[in-house]
């Protein structure tokens, strides 16, 4: 029988809230961010960091502007108490930044603690125990009583070690950790006897860190224990209230923001989510969050790539490709419909403008990433993905009714093919297609002359042998056209005629794109020359080429 059954969970028990108040708040400043990834990053990884690789990941951290880093649990390994010696002994710790140490609450630990901060200029001692109803029956077998007394002998015993340091200047940290399985009154009732030890002050404050160790329930419930929380704590003003999500259901980040819309004013995380189970609530994300909302988030994640180099390199887990704002694919449009309107919303986006670009809720890049990752090409694409790419890649500004006839070249080429089409093979189709002045016959010398009309006499060049043609006209173009008609027998109408400077790859080229109708077919032929006559009348050329070749082939056949 499959053990597969819902009744055997219990709802989660919301905290009774009344007039809640965070729904209409907003989140207009950044929060005091804290990583967690030396730690709970560290704890969750199948091989844990070597110092070489925590020595890393420390710089990243403080070039992104973290100002308060967890570095470790230096009384549970020695290489932790190695790597906050070295922070220490080699004053690696920029002025502005705490390291912060964790510690279970147990004297002897507590101890051990201090001895690897010994010489640090600024710190964070967290300590914790569990508080929850599961764990203090289970785990701990003790009454509330108990468990609030392990707390307080644990803030103590911090409170002592930190007095024998004067030289440091310490900032004490404690979690009731369950707290999202805790009674949110018990919760309140030990964090109010952790503050009488520490007895902070607005001028030096104690951190009150409020994790969802286990995410137990939907982010709202959750912001009703905050705010409930922060409503009945002790001395509100002289601590920091932190959170700590982590991501069980997969709302880590969203139950931080609503969190801090509860009233937090610290937030604890990981770059890229890394963490216990399911992961810690991802920092990247929720800064990214408050960047494309016009939110300063106070860290800078200009350099993505490092970001993404790094946390893979040393906590050996891949990033996937459609994680917020970091993902490979995240800036990506394979689909038609997007791809068009990416391609004419970024037409019209300029630097003086707010950002407004259709299905790119921020502009790529500002983290490092480029726009010819924005539109890749693959059987569900249109003819703006493939019109994007061949502008980005090599300056070419199809006109639209050339998108319309490429499109489906590529379309099939791709079905065929059966995966993402790079430029250079789009512009290998485009050639193929389009660009077909060379053969069968090729533009040898020309002269042009005008009295009343213009005319030309044109050398075609053949590998059976040499033509002239000659023809008359309004304009160099008309002429060749009717010089063509005539040679070839056929009637050739110019319909649509575009041409442009070409500004990659080439100094003084213009492309001319032509569209013809030949004997009520249609043709459509590209050129590129240092003068645009000679492109226009060579993409008239390709046209007719194509004509030709089609004609020879149904003579074979
Ligand atoms: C939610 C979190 O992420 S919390 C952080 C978890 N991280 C880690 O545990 C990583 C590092 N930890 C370790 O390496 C080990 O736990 C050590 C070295 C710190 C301690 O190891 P041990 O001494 O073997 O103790 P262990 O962690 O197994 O805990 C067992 C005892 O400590 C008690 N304990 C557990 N947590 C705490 C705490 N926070 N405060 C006080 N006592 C605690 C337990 O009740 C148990 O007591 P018992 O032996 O009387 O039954
Ligand atoms: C130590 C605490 C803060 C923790 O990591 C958790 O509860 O998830
Ligand atoms: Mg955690």
């Amino acid at each position: 029988m499959s053990s597969f059954d819902h009744t055997k969970y219990r709802p989660f028990e919301p905290v009774a809230i009344e007039n809640r108040t965070w729904p209409d708040q907003e989140i207009t400043t950044a929060p005091i961010w804290a990583s967690v990834d030396l730690r709970d990053g560290n704890q969750a990884l199948v091989e844990p960091m070597t110092v070489d690789q925590k020595k890393e990941f420390f710089k990243l951290l403080v070039d992104v502007g973290f100002k308060e880093i967890e570095v470790g649990f230096p009384a549970a390994s020695q290489l932790d108490f190695d790597f906050v010696r070295w922070l220490v002994e080699e004053d690696q710790v920029p002025d502005d930044v705490y390291i912060q140490v964790l510690t279970q609450a147990r004297p002897e630990l507590i101890e051990r603690t201090y001895e690897s901060l010994k010489g640090a200029k600024k710190a964070v001692v967290h300590v914790y125990n569990s508080t929850s109803k599961t764990q203090r029956e289970q785990v701990f077998r003790l009454g509330k009583d108990g468990i609030k007394e392990i707390a307080v002998k644990g803030a103590q015993c911090v409170k002592e070690h930190a007095a024998k340091h004067p030289e440091t200047e310490w900032v004490f940290q404690y979690s009731p950790e369950s707290f999202t399985g805790t009674e949110t009154d018990f919760a309140v009732e030990v964090c109010d006897a952790v503050i009488d030890v520490w007895q902070p002050t607005p001028e030096n404050k104690c951190i009150i860190n409020l994790p969802a160790t286990v995410e137990v329930t939907t982010p709202n419930r959750f912001a009703d224990q905050i705010e409930y929380f922060c409503r009945k704590v002790k001395n509100r003003d002289s601590i920091i209230v932190s959170l700590h999500t982590h991501n069980d259901r997969g709302c880590g980040v969203a139950a931080a923001e609503l969190g801090l819309m509860a009233g937090a004013d610290r937030i604890e995380g990981t770059l890229l989510g890394n963490g216990e189970r399911t992961g810690n609530m991802c920092v990247v994300t929720m800064a990214m969050n408050m960047y494309s909302q016009g939110v300063n988030p106070e860290l800078n994640f200009a350099d993505m790539d490092r970001v993404i180099s790094v946390v893979q390199s040393c906590t050996q887990l891949p990033v996937h490709p459609r994680h917020a704002y970091a993902g490979e694919l995240v800036f990506t449009a394979f689909s038609g419909s997007h791809q068009d309107a990416i391609k004419k919303c970024l037409a019209n986006q300029t630097d003086d403008k707010p950002w407004d670009v259709a299905y790119l809720p921020i502009d790529p890049r500002d983290i490092g990433r480029s726009y010819q990752e924005v539109i890749r090409v693959n059987s569900q694409s249109g003819k703006g993905g493939v019109a994007f790419a061949l502008e980005q890649e090599y300056g070419l500004a199809l006109p639209r009714w050339l998108q319309v006839e490429l499109s489906p070249i590529v379309q099939r080429f791709s079905e065929e093919d059966g995966g993402v089409i790079e430029a250079a093979d789009m512009k290998r189709l485009f050639e193929e297609n389009f660009m077909t002045a060379s053969a069968p016959y090729a533009l040898g010398n020309y002269e042009l002359s005008k009295k009343d009309r213009d005319s030309v006499t044109a050398e075609l060049t053949h590998k059976d042998g040499n033509i002239s043609v000659q023809g008359e006209g309004n304009g160099a173009l008309s002429a060749f056209t009717s010089a063509l008609s005539e040679q070839f027998n056929i009637r050739v109408d110019i319909v649509q005629y575009q041409e442009h400077a070409l500004t990659v790859g080439s100094d003084s080229q213009a492309i001319a794109y032509i569209q013809a109708n030949i004997d009520g077919e249609r043709y459509n032929g590209v050129a590129i020359d240092n003068d645009i006559v000679s492109a226009s009348i060579q993409a008239v050329l390709a046209t007719v080429n194509q004509k030709v070749s089609a004609s020879e082939q149904a003579n074979v056949a």
